[in-house]
Formats: structure tokens, C-alpha cells, sequence
């Protein structure tokens, strides 16, 4: 696509997930964000709580869950690193104390998938979740960095821009669609085809987060060789890695624990960002302006992350014949994820 322009594949590595450079940072930085983690106690808050206790770039982890909250919160908080943490459950002020001052906000509240449902499926039951989230997020800090993980992705991250947008306080670089999972799935299962070290791999993806949607670049991985029926099965095997899990699962629920460490990835990737280092990448669903010409605001790309949030997008200079026929087929069904989100709040505001 002529549109797209060149971009250095520098994603942030699990290796240095829990190691980053301090040097870079001052004293005082070292130790100075808030994190909030809005569903706290289901399958993805609690491990995702758990890694971001470990992170030390975190000075208070508030955690709110309707069910739950505060004995996750109690539990963690023995934990020996340096952060405080705090507990609430299910009212208006719990939610209230969780966001007031909250530098970063990680949503994953809602329900999970079970066999059979697409991610759309979840639609009726989150779509209103993250919605009245998004609004007291609007009343009670409006400046923190959103981190949207409810399913579905494509919907839930248009939603939360709208019910900003609705209350004056939208700000489009503080707003992330997480689709870590796809890019880790991705490392990892290019890595079990070439016997490599998926620490070493990566494989930028764009578009959004649901079957078709999610665009896998291979032709700019270290490994554009993959082709024919090899390409097929693990492009296959990406997109629809999510399934793999619920059926697994049978009922329990989704992916929780890769996607656990696949939210803290992307949250400490931004934390070091916010704090000043420099050329930290990773993919995300954002507002983006590549296809807006089409009705498509938001797009997942690589994105360049800084202090102030989004700062680059990265866009690609050149998609193989095979890529552009997978962005083909999946701007359609893009749209309608971001058209079903939009009207939605439109529609129930
Ligand atoms: N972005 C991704 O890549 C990705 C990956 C996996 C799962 N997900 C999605 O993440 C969501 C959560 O998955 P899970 O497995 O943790 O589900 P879960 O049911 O285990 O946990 C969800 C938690 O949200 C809480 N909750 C519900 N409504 C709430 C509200 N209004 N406020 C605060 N908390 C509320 C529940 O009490 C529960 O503890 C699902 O929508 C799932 O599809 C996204
Ligand atoms: O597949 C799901 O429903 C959860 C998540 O989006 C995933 O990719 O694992």
C-alpha cells in the first residue's frame, strides 16, 4: 500500500519484561506510577495484577473488581516490592478511589468467551461494562493512560473513545486496544516452525484483535521465506489462537495467563515509555489515521509509544500479495466492529 511508510521492528522483548534499564530514569521516576486494574479478580486481573506487583515501575496498584477486589488486593499486598496496594469492591467511590490519580487504567472486566461464541458474541454483555467504566474513567481521571483488554477489542476500544469524546476529555494517544497476545502467539509459533528462540522473533501485526482482523506480517519477521501451506496453517494458527484456548477450556472461560503477561508486557513497555526511554514499539489498536478515508478509525499498527502515550505510528512500506489480500477481507468486518461500538454508545448515552 502506497499509504504505508517504513518502520524498524523494535518490539519489546519478554526478556527484558522485568528488567528495565533503571539508569535511563531518575531516582525519583524510578518508583512513581499509579496503576489501576479494573477486574481485578477474574481470570486475567489476577495474574495481571500479580506481574504488575512485580513491576517496579509501579508505586500503587489500585485494584476494583464488582467481586473480589479487595482480597485479591490483600493477598498481593504482602508481596515484598515496594508498591502499595489497595482493594474495592463493587459502589461508585470503590471505582471512584481506584481511578482518582491513576496514571494507567487496564480493563479487563467482562466475560469470556465460551465455545461456539465469537468475540463479537460478548458484545451484549461487555459492551455496557466498558461503556459506564469509560465514563467514570472520564469523570475521574481523564489524563491516564487506557488500556482496553474486553473482548470484543474491535468494539470495546471505539466505545471508550466515544464516551471520552461525549465528555470533552478524549485524548486519541492515551488509548490502547491490547493485542500483545496476538504479536507473543506470533513470536512463539514462528519460533516452533524454525526452532529459534522466540525472544528473538518478531512478527508485527496490524488491523484489530478478532479472527480475519488480526494481520500478521510475516513478510517483515526475520523469516519472509514462510510460504505456501506453512504460511496458511500459521496464519491460521494466529488468528485463531483465541479459539484453541476456549474450546481447551471447554466452558471455563479464555485465554487468561498468556494474556496476563501479554497486558503487563505491553503496560510496562508503556511505563518505560512514560518514564523517558526511547524506541520502544509494540502493536496496539488505536486511533489511527490509515484508513479513515474508508470509515475506519481505528487500525491496529506498530506503534512507537513516549511520554505522552502514542507517539508514532509506525506504518508498513510494503505488504506482500498475501497480506494485502488479508487486509481486504478484513476492513469489512473491521468497520463493523468499530460502526457496532460507536452507535452503541450513541444509541445508550
Ligand atoms: N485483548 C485480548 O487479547 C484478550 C485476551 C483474553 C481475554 N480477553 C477478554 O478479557 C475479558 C476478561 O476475561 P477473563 O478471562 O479475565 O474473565 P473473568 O470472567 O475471569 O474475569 C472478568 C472479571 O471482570 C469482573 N467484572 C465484571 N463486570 C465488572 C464491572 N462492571 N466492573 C469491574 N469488574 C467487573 C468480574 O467480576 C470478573 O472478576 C473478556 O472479555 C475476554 O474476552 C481479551
Ligand atoms: O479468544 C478470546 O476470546 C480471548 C482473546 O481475545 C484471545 O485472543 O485469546
Amino acid at each position: 500500500m502506497s499509504r504505508m511508510m517504513s518502520f524498524p521492528v523494535r518490539a519489546a522483548t519478554l526478556r527484558n519484561l522485568y528488567h528495565p534499564p533503571r539508569r535511563q530514569f531518575s531516582a525519583s521516576a524510578v518508583h512513581s506510577s499509579k496503576v489501576s486494574i479494573l477486574g481485578a479478580a477474574g481470570g486475567i486481573g489476577q495474574s495481571l495484577a500479580l506481574l504488575m506487583k512485580l513491576n517496579p515501575l509501579v508505586s500503587e496498584l489500585a485494584l476494583y473488581d464488582i467481586k473480589g477486589g479487595p482480597g485479591v488486593a490483600a493477598d498481593l499486598s504482602h508481596i515484598n516490592t515496594q508498591s502499595k496496594v489497595v482493594g474495592y469492591g463493587s459502589s461508585a467511590s470503590g471505582l471512584a478511589h481506584t481511578l482518582n490519580g491513576s496514571d494507567m487504567i487496564l480493563i479487563p472486566a467482562g466475560v469470556p468467551r465460551k465455545p461456539g461464541m465469537t468475540r463479537d458474541d460478548l458484545f451484549s454483555s461487555n459492551a455496557s461494562i466498558v461503556r459506564d467504566l469509560a465514563k467514570a474513567i472520564a469523570d475521574a481521571a481523564p489524563n491516564a493512560n487506557i488500556l482496553v483488554i474486553t473482548n470484543p477489542v474491535n468494539s470495546t476500544v471505539p466505545i471508550v473513545a466515544e464516551v471520552l469524546k461525549s465528555q470533552g476529555v478524549y485524548n486519541s494517544k492515551r488509548l490502547f486496544g491490547v493485542n500483545t497476545l496476538d504479536a507473543i502467539r506470533a513470536s512463539r509459533f514462528i519460533s516452533q516452525i524454525k526452532g529459534t528462540d522466540p525472544a528473538n522473533e518478531n512478527v508485527p501485526i496490524i488491523g484489530g484483535h478478532s479472527g480475519i482482523t488480526i494481520i500478521p506480517l510475516v513478510s517483515h519477521s526475520g523469516h519472509p521465506d514462510i510460504s505456501g501451506t506453512t504460511l496458511d496453517e500459521l496464519i491460521q494458527h494466529i488468528q485463531f489462537a483465541g479459539d484453541e484456548v476456549v474450546q481447551a477450556k471447554d466452558g471455563a472461560g479464555s485465554a487468561t495467563l498468556a494474556m496476563a503477561l501479554a497486558g503487563a508486557r505491553f503496560a510496562d513497555s508503556l511505563l518505560r515509555a512514560n518514564h523517558g526511554q526511547k524506541g520502544i514499539i509494540e502493536t496496539a489498536f488505536v486511533d489511527n489515521p490509515l484508513y479513515k478515508d474508508q470509515g475506519i478509525d481505528f487500525f491496529a499498527s506498530m506503534v512507537e509509544l513516549g511520554p505522552d502515550g502514542m507517539q508514532k505510528i509506525h506504518q508498513v512500506d510494503k505488504l506482500s500479495p498475501y497480506e494485502e489480500n488479508m487486509l481486504k477481507r478484513a476492513l469489512p468486518d473491521l468497520k463493523k466492529n468499530i460502526n457496532r461500538g460507536v452507535d452503541f454508545v450513541k444509541e445508550t448515552a
